[in-house]
């Protein structure tokens, strides 16, 4: 087995990402729900995002089963692949800090959740995701295989379109007016601008 300089740097990010995870995920396991929308569609997509962002790039850097569909690519994208996870790791740190004790990794409202609007979230709706926008596009730029480089995209593509909107529901039925001013002022994944 032999570990190129991209590979490295994808196992690397992810591992951060992991830990700046950590101290959110043990408050939130504390945590208690007045509404908690984790359906059977969101436990899959939890389930894609793993395989596709995780278990498939894993799988690719620890053996050979995915081999047949290596290509080889040029440098530039090696550190455009770097550049996009670094800003990624930016903002997925960002966010969290952010949203405190408000995240949740599903669709769930907890006790005393309150509206933030400050920080990343004053110009994004959704800061974690465009974060998660960059490892999936990073993914596709360090490892240089058809399948574990797309897997991140299609994944998390699959849940971005299919739980933004029941996302956006959830905080309309929970924050109403407050929510919809809120989106008047924000973009989804980007600044508004116009
Ligand atoms: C995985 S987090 C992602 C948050 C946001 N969509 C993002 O991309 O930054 C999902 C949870 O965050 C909470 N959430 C989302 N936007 C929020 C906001 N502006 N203020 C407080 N909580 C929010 C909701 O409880 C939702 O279930």
């Amino acid at each position: 087995m032999k570990i190129n300089i991209w590979e490295m740097t994808f196992l690397v990010c992810m591992v951060v990402s992991f830990v700046i995870r950590i101290p959110y995920d043990s408050k939130y396991r504390k945590n208690t729900f007045t509404d908690n929308r984790k359906t059977n569609l969101e436990k899959f997509l939890l389930a894609a995002v793993g395989i596709g962002m995780m278990l498939i790039p894993l799988i690719y850097i620890f053996s050979r089963v995915f081999d047949f569909a290596n290509y080889s690519g040029e440098s530039w994208m090696g550190f455009l692949g770097v550049g996009a996870f670094l800003s990624g790791i930016y903002f997925f740190a960002k966010s969290h800090a952010d949203l405190g004790l408000n995240w949740s990794p599903t669709l769930q409202i907890r006790e005393k959740h309150s509206l933030v609007t400050v920080g990343v979230y004053k110009y994004i709706r959704h800061p974690m995701y465009s974060s998660i926008w960059l490892w999936a596009i990073a993914q596709a730029f360090l490892l240089q295989n058809w399948i574990a480089g797309f897997s991140g995209i299609v994944a998390f593509g699959l849940m971005y379109f299919l739980r933004v909107p029941q996302e956006e529901k959830m905080m309309l039925d929970h924050f109403g007016e407050e929510y919809r001013g809120y989106m008047k002022q924000t973009g989804r994944v980007f600044p508004r601008i116009w």
